[in-house]
């Protein structure tokens, strides 16, 4: 765990925009106080989630994408320590560990261009150290009987949350992906459009299920694959839901649930699925964010459901002046996934 940079009282206080008479979340999340062990911590902790930011975007430049999504974590626990605390939803159930330590790596990746083949593999060879250091930190809170909300990052990350959870749990574990993409490319050195391919390959990963794939940006090549492996990975596309209307958005979620619930499962979000968020694929066709509330809210209430994990978002690829609102939309489905899940 010392990897991880933590997350002080000192630093939620500096966030937490106090206001008399009202209790904001950063007046009541839990922080780990100095001089005590992590894991030790954790492990008495009363609160049932850990907070878990992964301020990086190696893995989305090691697949041709653009650089942001490093800033969503900042953007995210600026509006979750805002939150009201109150009977819906209590800021104390919630542990904010910190973020993974990769301020050296991403000064590192600033001069390399992936479109030059050694570049290239320096940036997966990164992913790589990331992924080791992720699925560590995900088996740690997992094995202690916490469920982790992970705050990426790139999608890379998918393949540390399920290696971790499957190790934590003892067995490979299922996913739900609400994604425009499928993340199942080939294994051609790690990067972000491959994290469940690679978990798939090396049997973290038990069954899959991509929820709203974008018909258009899916290659004949992966969905070949993908019909190979009927029993264990399926799909079913944004465009068959939302534009042709041959499917129901509520059926096909309650389809997959039945699909990956015989088995704990990662509840995975990317948000270059929805529409004008900004994000390295960004997008203006897709599911609304109330669909994706909803879905959140869905999975999240199976006992089964192990961790959430919110990526691609990226602040810093949007307006500036409203850069505040992908965190602010983290912060909903945040809250939805333990109102839910409670
Ligand atoms: N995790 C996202 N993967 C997508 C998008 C790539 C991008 O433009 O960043 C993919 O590989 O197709």
């Amino acid at each position: 765990m010392e990897k991880i940079i933590p997350f002080t009282s000192h630093d939620l206080a500096k966030i937490t925009n106090h206001r008399s008479g009202e209790i904001k979340f950063g007046e009541k999340m839990i922080t780990i106080p100095k001089q005590n062990d992590t894991l030790e911590f954790l492990k008495k902790s009363e609160a049932k989630y850990v907070l878990f930011g992964i301020p990086e975007d190696i893995g989305i430049r090691a697949n041709y994408g653009r650089p942001g999504a490093a800033s969503a974590w900042e953007s995210a626990i600026k509006s979750i320590a805002n939150i009201q605390h109150n009977k819906f939803c209590k800021g104390n159930q919630i542990l904010v560990l910190g973020t993974l330590d990769v301020k050296q790596l991403m000064k590192d990746v600033a001069s390399l261009d992936f479109n030059d083949i050694d570049d290239r593999s320096k940036l997966s060879q990164l992913v790589q150290k990331i992924d080791k250091d992720v699925s560590h930190i995900i088996f740690n809170i997992v094995c202690s009987g916490k469920i982790p909300i992970v705050i990426g990052g790139g999608h890379n990350n998918s393949y540390g949350n399920i290696k971790g959870t499957a190790l934590a749990k003892g067995k490979p574990i299922n996913a739900i992906n609400f994604d425009a993409h499928s993340d199942f490319r080939i294994l051609e050195g790690r990067h972000s459009g491959n994290g469940f391919s690679y978990a798939y390959e090396e049997g973290f990963l038990k069954k899959y299920f991509i929820f709203g794939l974008h018909e258009n940006y899916t290659s004949k090549n992966v969905l070949d694959i993908i019909k190979k492996l009927e029993n264990r990975v399926r799909y079913t596309t944004y465009d068959s839901i939302s534009i042709r209307g041959e499917k129901d958005f509520r059926q096909e979620m309650q389809a997959a649930l039945e699909f990956i619930d015989d088995n704990h499962f990662g509840i995975e979000i990317d948000l270059d699925s929805l529409p004008n968020i900004a994000c390295s694929a960004m997008t203006t066709s897709g599911f609304s964010v109330e669909q994706l509330r909803q879905f959140i809210s869905f999975f999240a209430k199976n006992k089964n459901a192990a961790y959430l994990h919110i990526c691609e978002g990226a602040p810093d690829l949007g307006e500036e002046l409203n850069n505040h609102l992908i965190g602010k939309l983290i912060g909903y489905l945040v809250t939805d996934f333990i109102k839910a899940n409670q």
